[in-house]
């Protein structure tokens, strides 16, 4: 088994933020927000990222950024309705995957209520195979690296 990615929890870690709000059909029986539901949080958070800060255009590219992994950590319980903001950090970029730190955090919290990673490749729409990520990516992503 691969060693365990470091996933810290403390707000300071983390170097851009995107704020939203749980929805009503994110609680399950327990009252909880459900597990599969954090990962929607994350897709938001960079997906945001990557069209307004880093100029994405995922209909029109002729690459874009496909998530070859994932993974998630709960800490501790969010549920409807409260007010979230998911911090995100950049841990690696290679020749065209990139790896993201994530956070979910309560709206004024310091510490995580769960943390991940996403890995994304840079991938040819065409050829459906991995593309060196473009230098215009890579500058504005280096600039959230840890
Ligand atoms: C993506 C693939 C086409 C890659 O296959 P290929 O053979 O071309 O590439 P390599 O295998 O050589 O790897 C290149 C590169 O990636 C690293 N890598 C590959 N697999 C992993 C892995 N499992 N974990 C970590 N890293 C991995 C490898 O080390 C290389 O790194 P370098 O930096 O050294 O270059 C092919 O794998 C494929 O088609 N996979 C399926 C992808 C898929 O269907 N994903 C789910 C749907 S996409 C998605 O959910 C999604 C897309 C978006 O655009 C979003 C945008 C914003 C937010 C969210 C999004 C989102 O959720």
């Amino acid at each position: 088994m691969a060693d365990p990615v470091q996933c810290p929890s403390e707000k300071r870690h983390y170097k851009y933020f995107f704020s939203s709000r749980t929805r009503w059909d994110d609680n399950d029986h327990y009252g909880h927000m459900n597990n599969s539901k954090y990962y929607a949080y994350f897709d938001d958070a960079i997906g945001h990222f990557l069209m307004r800060e880093c100029g994405l255009q995922p209909l029109s590219d002729e690459s874009v950024f496909y998530v070859v992994h994932s993974q998630c950590n709960y800490l501790n319980s969010v549920s409807y309705p409260d007010e979230v903001e998911v911090g995100l950090v950049i841990n690696r970029i290679g020749s065209s995957s990139v790896q993201y730190g994530l956070a979910l955090f309560k709206a004024g919290a310091e510490q995580a209520s769960a943390t991940g990673t996403f890995t994304h490749v840079y991938v040819n729409k065409s050829t459906n195979k991995s593309a060196p990520v473009p230098e215009h990516f890579r500058k504005i992503m280096m600039s959230l690296a840890q």
